[in-house]
């Protein structure tokens, strides 16, 4: 059977989704469950785009050893020179360099020409040689390129040193026949190919792009890169789960395998979901909440007669579980351990008397805790920030149908200083989130707020996620919390934390 290699960029091109902002330890989080999930390659993110991009390609090269680690530049030398920075401590420092080749593109966004570019392509794939062993070259927009135009730009940089050619659907344009044909083109038409691993990157605009990077298996593509949740710029990029759960289901048409390890593929879905404020679609295939839900009354007579009747994929498969140990008021250390050590965590005992702490509190509300709560508790451990140190120490609001919602509010520093606020707004949250602007003492513009259970029932944890700009400053931000309105103040303050230049403007109003 074919092995397919998979190219993970959640952390650059799911980073692309707008609203998704994620802070290095949250990246660390993603890539450590990628490579626990088997993931052949992890773009981690476009060094030269920031320095905390930087920062987070290089914390995860020198972290994860299991998967190659690489990151994008653009044909110009400060962005090689940056990727360079970001991941000389990886094992085999990769990179991923690109450079558009349709007219459109090279007309209007590069305003260069056809021998400009290529020269321009040239240039960079030798400049990256001198540091990475490993160069994958992409040519940007190459399914509306010309043929003959692609095949020459892709015979150069293979002749430069480029060892992997991906092909990007860059605006989800393409069907899976004609980009199939592109891959036959190139093999029949460039020099060197046969020595190449070649790659596909499909976006979602047409809903096509899974269908896309099959198509490319099937023309002779051994590499595909993609996405967890299928998240990426615009509609998105090739959802990994899928293809990989594809491949296996239908591995007596396709003959091809990938080296995920499936049943972790819903645990890194919810990661992935949690930490980017992206919430999954419920009938989205393999991991929405309603792919191994069955409504209909025949279908649920079949399915009880025999499984297969209606479903082609057990839920086991993608580590979909359902769990008879109900964790509650009453449960013990062991219990509570043993429950995360299923759930695939590892914890220190100091780090497991910390979160035994967070569970007992939060059985004081809440009768049954869950798997979901379970991982909500321990997200908000591992990739909590305080880098300014507001605290919540309490919250009181006062709401009623005839009178104004009004907030009271005790906010502690990380100096320890207690400032105390009230004010009034439209709604609760309004009450809120201005008397949080009163405390932190400088404008807050609040441009995003969503909010959702964390599971079903009454008594369910809430997940708020909001985004907030300071001045040219912009962060996103989560809090949970049995409370709506608790879970709210913690997510505005979660933001705000997570917003680097919010210590200066203190006191500005
Ligand atoms: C298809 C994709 O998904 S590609 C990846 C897209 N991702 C991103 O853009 C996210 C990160 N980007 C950024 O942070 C910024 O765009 C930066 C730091 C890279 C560049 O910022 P700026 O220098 O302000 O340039 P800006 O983004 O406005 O314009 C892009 C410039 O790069 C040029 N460019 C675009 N692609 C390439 C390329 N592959 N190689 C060389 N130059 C390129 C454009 O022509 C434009 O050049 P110009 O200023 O001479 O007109
Ligand atoms: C940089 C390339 C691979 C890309 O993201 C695209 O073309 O969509």
């Amino acid at each position: 059977m074919r092995r397919i290699s998979l190219f993970d960029t959640t952390l650059r091109d799911g980073e692309q989704s707008p609203g998704v902002n994620l802070n290095v330890k949250e990246k660390l989080e993603i890539a450590r469950q990628l490579e626990r999930l088997g993931m052949d390659v992890i773009e981690a993110g476009f060094p030269a785009s920031s320095n905390s991009d930087l920062l987070a390609v290089q914390e995860i090269a020198k972290t994860v050893k299991n998967s190659s680690i690489t990151g994008l530049a653009r044909s110009v030398k400060g962005d090689i020179d940056a990727a360079w920075e970001a991941l000389k401590y990886s094992e085999e420092p990769r990179i991923h360099v690109f450079l558009a080749t349709s007219p459109i593109h090279m007309k209007y966004k590069l305003n260069k020409t056809p021998d400009q570019v290529i020269e321009t392509a040239v240039n960079a794939v030798k400049y990256a040689a001198k540091y990475f062993p490993v160069i994958q070259w992409s040519a940007e927009d190459a399914c509306r390129s010309e043929l003959p135009f692609l095949a020459k730009i892709v015979e150069e940089v293979i002749a430069a040193g480029a060892k992997i050619i991906n092909i990007p659907d860059t605006v989800g344009y393409i069907t899976p026949k004609e980009y199939g044909e592109i891959f036959k083109y190139l093999q029949q038409n460039v020099k060197g190919i046969e020595n190449i691993t070649l790659s596909s990157h499909c976006h979602d605009d047409l809903g096509m792009a899974v269908a896309n990077a099959l198509a490319a298996i099937e023309n002779g593509v051994n590499q595909i890169e993609g996405t967890i949740n299928g998240l990426g710029e615009r509609a998105g990029n090739t959802a990994l789960e899928e293809l990989a759960v594809a491949l296996h289901i239908r591995n007596d048409y396709y003959n091809a395998t990938t080296g995920l390890v499936l049943n972790e593929i819903k645990r890194t879905s919810d990661l992935v979901s949690n930490l980017t404020g992206m919430i999954v679609p419920a009938n989205k295939a393999v991991v929405g909440k309603n792919a191994f839900a069955h409504e209909a009354g025949i279908h649920q007579d079949g399915v009880l007669k025999e499984k297969t009747t209606y479903e082609i994929i057990s839920p086991e498969l993608v580590g979909v579980t359902t769990n008879s140990m109900v964790l509650g008021k009453h449960s013990g250390r062991h219990a509570f351990k043993s429950r995360l050590v299923e759930l695939g965590y590892s914890l220190s005992d100091e780090e497991l008397n910390k979160m035994f702490k967070a569970f007992k509190e939060l059985t004081e509300t809440k009768k049954e805790i869950t798997d979901e709560d379970l991982k909500a508790l321990m997200l908000e451990e591992k990739v909590a920030t305080n880098d300014n140190g507001y605290e919540l120490e309490s919250l009181q609001v006062q709401f009623g149908t005839a009178q104004i919602p009004t907030a009271t509010i005790s906010l502690k520093t990380k100096d320890g200083e207690i400032i105390q606020e009230a004010s009034t707004g439209a709604g609760s949250v309004e009450a809120i989130y201005n008397t949080l602007e009163r405390c932190i003492g400088t404008t807050i513009q609040l441009t995003d707020y969503r909010i959702q259970s964390n599971t079903s029932g009454r008594d369910a944890l809430a997940q708020v996620y909001v985004k907030v700009k300071i001045g040219d400053g912009e962060a996103s931000g989560r809090g949970v919390a049995q409370d709506v309105l608790e879970a709210s103040a913690k997510a505005y303050i979660n933001a705000v934390n997570r917003c680097t230049i919010v210590p200066e403007k203190l006191g500005a109003i």
